[in-house]
């Protein structure tokens, strides 16, 4: 059975978002654990958290995916998120809360309303703050409602969340292989450093633009080289093995200085994106026969 390393450790978030994977779970501490455990050939795939609608992406996943030797999505699965709080057995005083930073974001206006005064503590996840909570670290951590089954700890709120139908998209990654087939309802994801010149962003995007793509996602996190020198991660509709597609990624090869394939990949919603090939198609077929002096 193909095993999954997701990010960790047993009750996150990202353990919900690789059951529905159906493999051995694997848990490791970090995001960059998972990417690795790939990239090592410990486990098959990795799946690890890349953006919520409240907070964005998930910058640990964006900087993980361009380290070391490449890996790409193959599948991804959103989860609406709602949080717990859990406290230990007993606890009458709440004066530190824990948790990944996205939930504590996620929760702020609840924090400040239901607990004033207390100090938030981030941790590498939701299950790492409960698990520090059970060793008497912190008074109380905002988890998955899953953790309340996987540590001796009690549900001091539950349904906490400041902003309604909260979600979050994960990825399951893989080393490079064949891609997912085509359904008609994907996305690609792409990442790029440009040159730093004037307008170079607006080409990239005037790339897909021009062949009708729709854009679905664009982030920006600093190479960690120069100051104000950023890699643009790019998520359009489609599927590489579409000639559109295709021929916008070649476009953003040739403006860019470095191109990284994340993967092209059903989106979770399965909505059927229009698709234009047929027009690239019959481009292409005319470019083919004039070439051959079968066309003027
Ligand atoms: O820490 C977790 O449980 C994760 O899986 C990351 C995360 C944190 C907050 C919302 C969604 C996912």
């Amino acid at each position: 059975m193909p095993r999954i390393a997701y990010f960790g450790p047993q009750g996150t978030f990202t353990e919900q978002a690789a059951l529905r994977f159906g493999a051995e779970l694997v848990p490791v501490d970090t995001i960059q654990l998972a990417i690795a455990s790939v990239r090592k050939g410990e486990t098959e795939f990795a799946c690890v958290p890349i953006e919520n609608s409240v907070e964005g992406a998930v910058p640990a996943t964006l900087d993980a995916l361009v380290r070391d030797e490449p890996v790409v999505a193959v599948a991804e699965t959103v989860l609406d998120v709602r949080f717990s709080v859990l406290v230990r057995p007993g606890t009458t005083e709440i004066k530190t809360i824990a948790s990944h930073p996205h939930a504590l974001a996620q929760v702020r206006e609840w924090i400040a309303d239901s607990l004033p005064g207390v100090t938030s503590i981030a941790t590498s996840s939701t299950a790492a703050a409960a698990a520090a909570v059970e060793r008497g670290e912190f008074d109380a951590a905002v988890t998955a409602p899953v953790a309340v089954h996987h540590y001796k700890l009690d549900e001091y709120a539950t349904d906490v969340l400041d902003v309604a139908d909260a979600r979050t998209r994960f990825l399951l990654l893989r080393r490079p292989g064949s891609l997912p087939e085509p359904t008609g309802a994907d996305r690609t994801s792409v990442v790029v450093t440009t040159p730093n010149r004037v307008g170079v962003l607006s080409e990239l995007l005037t790339e897909l633009a021009l062949r009708g793509i729709n854009l679905t996602g664009l982030e920006s996190r600093p190479t960690k080289g120069k100051l104000g020198e950023y890699r643009f991660y790019i998520d359009v509709e489609g599927h590489i093995a579409e000639p559109r597609i295709g021929d916008a990624l070649a476009a953003l090869h040739r403006h860019s200085r470095e191109i990284r394939f994340l993967g092209s990949f059903p989106k979770a919603d399965h909505e059927p994106v229009e698709a234009r090939n047929d027009e690239f198609a019959a481009a292409a077929t005319w470019v083919d026969a004039v070439r051959k002096g079968e066309r003027g």
